[in-house]
């Protein structure tokens, strides 16, 4: 197979991996920052001046990493012994061996794009870590409850509008059980654009209803693979399967991952499926990505609220996880920064758990990255090459547009796009269904 091309990077100066690490990084951080300080005297409450000193010592430290990013200086082990801390390492030193010949060592403004993101958000895990007694203080949890809360009228039309189909679900012919199933699908796709890393932390919502938008929205779905998922997963019900089981590799919490637990609702209640599985992030993640603790706090919210249909969701859904049929997951490969073609090699357990999936769905933009290895690929590739051998089991990436690379278009399609809209890779404006697998 030919060798994959180079990795997007801060090297090409005016791209959005070099703006995103010129400007977006250093407001993430500060940002952080910012949130330590004003929970200062919660920490003085909580731990008395050890707290205090704990604050201040986290911040020292996010100060520290934000002036390597911006003066580009080499990008330096991790020092706190944690589970992935040694693959981390052995990750760093592998990139600094591919640099030997040249002099150079992995910097933030010359090595892949993917690497140094990643490594930002485990260097602002190792400061919080470093600093007990607040080691588990998530400093994106605010910003994620807000995006929830700023999304709340979205959240009960959609609960509204599932609890009904859910009634009559029984009633529904195919082409009408299709049709829904589509629906939701473009939820979920469009939750996507509310994600919290791309708006550098700040307010990212739902406001308006958008399962009325869906028809509009409908041009912006560049490559639409729905009816390959529909096949695929009414054909396991029509064969009597006694478990479907599809995996859902979560993306971001709040309004996203509610539309992603509609969705899981919906595959159950129309036996398309009878297992979901989860799989999230184990340290907080990309701002808004969903860690348990944050898998946990929604249902909790939605079971809590005064809203009928809304609190009826999150009784079934807490009954879902403590029946088992939907299973949450976490693995370190996650926030790793590999991408997804090692994953056989780097986390045979994960790999073969996914193998048992009859269907994956890759939420998100950054799953998106790594799946196709955040490389410079041609726009009319196909996925299949992108993907690079990893084809653990039929998979389709959810996800709208917000990096400078897109797979599997049509010849001429990219250039149409470019001419009409050039920010089309960028805004989260467009989106896709990508499917691989057999058809
Ligand atoms: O995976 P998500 O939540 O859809 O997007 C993550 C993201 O905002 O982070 C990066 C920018 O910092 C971009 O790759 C991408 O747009
Ligand atoms: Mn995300």
């Amino acid at each position: 197979m030919a060798k994959p091309p180079a990795s997007l990077s801060g090297q090409d100066v005016g791209s959005f991996a070099y703006l995103t690490i010129k400007d977006r990084a250093p407001q993430i951080l500060t940002k952080a920052i910012d949130t330590l300080h004003r929970h200062k005297s919660e920490f003085f409450e909580k731990y008395g001046e050890a707290g205090v000193e704990a604050e201040k010592k986290a911040i020292s430290l996010l100060s520290k990493l934000r002036n390597e990013l911006q003066t580009d200086k080499p990008i330096i082990p991790l020092v706190e012994k944690c589970v992935d801390t040694d693959m981390w390492n052995q990750y760093l030193e592998h990139h600094q061996s591919l640099l030997k010949e040249s002099d150079e060592t992995p910097r933030w403004f010359y090595s892949p794009w993917l690497l140094v993101e990643c490594y930002m958000y485990r260097r602002i895990h190792e400061a919080v870590i470093q600093s007990p007694p607040i080691d588990d203080f998530d400093v994106f949890k605010e910003s994620k409850t807000q995006s929830f809360f700023e999304s709340q009228e979205s959240v009960i039309a959609l609960c509204t509008y599932l609890q009904e189909l859910v009634r009559t679900i029984e009633d529904l012919d195919e082409n009408q059980l299709k049709n829904e199933f589509f629906k939701l699908l473009q939820i979920s796709l469009w939750g996507n654009k509310c994600d919290l890393s791309l708006s550098a932390g700040e307010a990212s919502s739902q406001k308006t209803n958008v399962l009325n938008s869906l028809q509009d929205l409908k041009p912006f779905i560049l490559v639409n693979d729905m009816e390959h998922l529909w096949s695929l997963l009414s054909n396991c019900k029509k064969s009597e399967k006694t478990s479907i089981r599809v995996a859902i590799v979560l993306d971001n919490s709040g309004f996203e991952l509610v539309t992603d637990f509609i969705l899981a609702d919906f595959l159950l209640s129309s036996k398309l499926a009878n297992e979901i599985h989860f799989y999230g992030k184990s340290i907080p993640w990309f701002v808004s990505d969903t860690t348990v603790r944050d898998f946990n706090w929604l249902i909790d919210q939605v079971k809590c609220s005064n809203h009928k249909w809304m609190s009826k969701c999150g009784v079934d859904w807490e009954n879902d996880v403590k029946m088992g049929r939907w299973v949450y997951h976490d693995h370190i490969f996650w926030t790793l920064p590999h991408e997804y073609c090692v994953m056989s090699q780097v986390a045979p357990d994960l790999y073969a758990e996914l193998q048992k999936a009859h269907l994956i769905l890759f939420k998100g933009d950054l799953n998106y990255r790594k799946l196709t290895g955040d490389r410079k690929w041609g726009f009319s590739i196909p996925f299949h090459e992108a993907l690079n051998g990893f084809h653990p089991a039929p998979l389709c990436s959810i996800r709208t547009l917000k990096a400078e690379l897109q797979v599997g278009l049509q010849p001429g399609q990219a250039e149409q796009l470019m001419a009409s809209d050039p920010t089309w890779l960028t805004t989260g404006k467009y989106g896709i269904f990508q499917y691989d697998g057999p058809l």
